[in-house]
């Protein structure tokens, strides 16, 4: 075990409502964690917390065995990591300006900046893209460039929303396949929320089940699927009772 990022005692609430507890977590350093469960369970919520977006109400974070200051943490650690959302969110100007935005806002000089762009371009197969205005991409070239600006500043650790769920079948599965490859490649670490079992079982080694803000069982992937507790069962019967 090797924790990157340490939860104690994490509660959070909107207003009166209570929207996460987690008592003790932990995301290992090269892991890929999968955080599936119902709409509503507080799974965002928690990916905001553990990117340090969204500060708790209550509780401790670590990160790497130090603790991470309590009105947020500093910008030096946010530089750390980095987000893919469902929505990509490009600025309005080139692929390979998009690409290079935070490698330009940690000052790394422009040559340099311009090979790491290309060369990330190449990775994830959108060099032809990169005179093009972000605005007129497809929904899966716009995730390509998303996923390369995240990568391109190679982050400690990679926060992913859902960044698949709205791609067609085969452009997700060609992505995600591509996507498998250089993140294996990189040793980052990632935590991903995701609605489908299918990108789960297809990407991460870890796997937690929230339900009602609560992280009801967590453990590798494999394992909580084939012995799910009874209330990761009862989120899991579904695709059970379909075969997915
Ligand atoms: N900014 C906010 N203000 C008030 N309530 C919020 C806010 N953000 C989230 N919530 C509420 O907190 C709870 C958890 O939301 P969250 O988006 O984290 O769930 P989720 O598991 O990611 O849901 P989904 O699968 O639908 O995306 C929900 O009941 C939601 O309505």
């Amino acid at each position: 075990m090797n924790p990157y990022l340490h939860f104690q005692g994490i509660k959070h609430y909107f207003g009166k409502r209570k929207v996460l507890d987690i008592p003790e977590f932990s995301i290992s350093g090269g892991d890929f964690l999968g955080v599936m469960g119902p709409n509503g369970a507080g799974k965002s919520t928690f990916l905001k917390i553990a990117s340090f977006l969204e500060a708790p109400v209550e509780g401790t974070i670590s990160y790497r065995g130090e603790t991470v200051p309590e009105n947020g943490a500093p910008l030096g650690l946010r530089r750390k990591f980095s987000i893919a959302l469902q929505q990509p969110l490009l600025l309005d100007t080139t692929v390979s300006q998009n690409i290079g935005v935070g490698l330009k806002l940690r000052k790394i000089p422009r040559m340099e900046i311009a090979k790491r762009v290309d060369l990330w371009m190449d990775r994830f197969q959108i060099s032809h893209l990169a005179r093009k205005n972000a605005r007129f991409l497809s929904g899966g070239e716009a995730q390509r460039v998303s996923l390369a600006r995240a990568m391109i500043i190679e982050p400690e650790i990679l926060f992913l929303d859902e960044p698949f769920s709205a791609l067609d079948f085969p452009t997700k599965i060609k992505l995600m396949e591509d996507f498998r490859e250089i993140f294996a490649s990189s040793g980052t670490t990632a935590m991903f929320v995701s609605h489908d079992l299918m990108e789960v079982k297809f990407l991460t080694s870890s796997l937690a089940i929230m339900v009602g803000g609560e992280i009801k069982q967590s453990g590798a992937t494999l394992d909580v699927l084939a012995e799910p507790n009874e209330a990761a069962a009862e989120f899991l019967e579904v695709w059970k009772k379909y075969s997915i």
